[in-house]
């Protein structure tokens, strides 16, 4: 056997296993280091991950309303507004119906704050599981809904209009006590604003409660001319 590779001196055969310990080291310090980039990989991409959803919780919360989980009055009306252009643009019907609690300061009073809100959370499920998938609900205000329904003409609005009212009227939110919502509804004229199209759902409304409550009312007319005037003067 050839043996004239092997070193011919201690000196050398030191030399040879001080080589071959260095060249261990340092391969155990690469597999070492490969494995610690993986792992950096790895949590970066977590970390990406993980900002992603913070992002889209964010997104959620500054879109919806953080009680009832319906949109907020913000993604409503942007969403009202393109859908308003494309009924204009096709001559489709638009309705709207302004939904507000009846007597909800005295719930909240009589039942404390958690209750009041455990109602406003029932309307909200029941109005959002009564409705269709292109119809849009938003909280409007404290007690109020604003609900958005295109293809639908003012007779139809009412229709589902009265439906909602019974169905929260024959609900049992508070176990000793009905829970009654007044309702007002109005329909996209030719030409008409946003603005003026909630504005008169809203008159409906306060025209129901002004005549007691627990029912449902239309607007026909445009607005009162004082309205418009004071309107355009803002
Ligand atoms: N629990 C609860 N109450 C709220 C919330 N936001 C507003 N409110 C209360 O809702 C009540 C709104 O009352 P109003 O709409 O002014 O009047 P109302 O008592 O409902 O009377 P009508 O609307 O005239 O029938 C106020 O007492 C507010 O404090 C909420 O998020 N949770």
């Amino acid at each position: 056997m050839d043996a004239s590779w092997l070193p011919s001196s201690p000196v050398a055969s030191m030399a040879a296993l001080i080589c071959f310990l260095l060249w261990v080291l340092t391969l155990g310090y690469c597999l070492k280091l490969m494995a610690r980039i993986r792992r950096l990989g790895v949590q970066k991409e977590q970390a990406c991950e993980a900002q992603l959803h913070i992002q889209q919780q964010l997104h959620k919360l500054t879109r919806t309303d953080a009680l009832t989980g319906v949109w907020n009055r913000q993604r409503f009306g942007e969403n009202a507004e393109a859908e308003l252009k494309r009924c204009q643009r096709y001559t489709h019907p638009l309705s709207v119906l302004c939904i507000d609690l009846d007597h909800f300061n005295e719930i909240n009073n009589s039942y404390g704050h958690s209750i009041g809100d455990e109602v406003l959370n029932g309307v909200a499920r029941l109005l959002q599981s009564a409705i269709r998938q292109s119809d849009a609900l938003g909280r409007w205000s404290g007690g109020s809904f604003m609900l958005l329904l295109p293809h639908t003409p003012l007779e139809q609005a009412l229709e589902l209009a009265e439906k909602l009212r019974r169905r929260i009227a024959s609900s049992n939110l508070l176990v000793d006590s009905p829970v009654a919502v007044s309702i007002g509804a109005a329909s996209l004229q030719p030409d008409e604003a946003l603005e003026t199209l909630f504005q008169r759902a809203e008159m409906a409304l306060s025209q129901a409660k002004r005549e007691g409550r627990n029912r449902t009312l239309g607007c026909l007319s445009e607005l009162p001319l004082a309205t418009q005037r004071g309107r355009q003067a803002v």
